[in-house]
């Protein structure tokens, strides 16, 4: 027979599975995630783990960069890389996945920290370069 204690662990056990597998169904849903839904699960990130005081904008501003030079690592010294990255294994289009990551989410977070509104910034500055750099079918050059 289980002592109270035997059932609570198996209990807390299958918890973390229960939860572990929602996070997983979450992630294979989530290739059209928006900004802001990123933007949540990052503050709700840094707030279970009490690192809000950590995430000044300068020291976001450093890890992004910092991430920026680990996902250079990825295409230093290859020479040229070809489009879709058909020399590429799994292991190296999926590490090559997570640095991008990084470098997004931190973009994100700043941002918000910033109390910029990524989406809408991005959306207008598009426009913006439109309007700079006209299309040859719109009488640009
Ligand atoms: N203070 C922190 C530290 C990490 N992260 C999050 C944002 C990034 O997505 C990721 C970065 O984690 P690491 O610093 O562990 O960097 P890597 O995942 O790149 O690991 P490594 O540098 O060992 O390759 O974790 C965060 O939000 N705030």
């Amino acid at each position: 027979m289980e002592t109270e204690g035997e059932i609570e662990k198996k209990e807390a056990a299958m918890a973390a599975e229960e939860e572990e597998k929602e996070e997983e169904e979450e992630a294979a849903v989530a290739g059209d995630v928006s900004l802001q839904e990123l933007s949540k699960k990052l503050n709700d990130f840094a707030k279970e783990r009490d690192w809000e005081q950590y995430h000044s904008p300068r020291n976001l501003l450093l890890a992004m960069i910092a991430e920026v030079g680990e996902l250079s690592e990825l295409f230093m010294w290859k020479g040229e890389v070809r489009k879709g990255l058909a020399d590429w294994d799994e292991a190296e289009k999926e590490h090559l996945g997570e640095e991008l990551s990084d470098v997004l989410l931190y973009l994100i977070r700043l941002s918000d920290i910033c109390g910029v509104d990524l989406g809408d910034a991005a959306t207008r500055k598009i426009v913006k370069n439109a309007v700079k750099y006209p299309a040859p079918s719109k009488g640009g050059a």
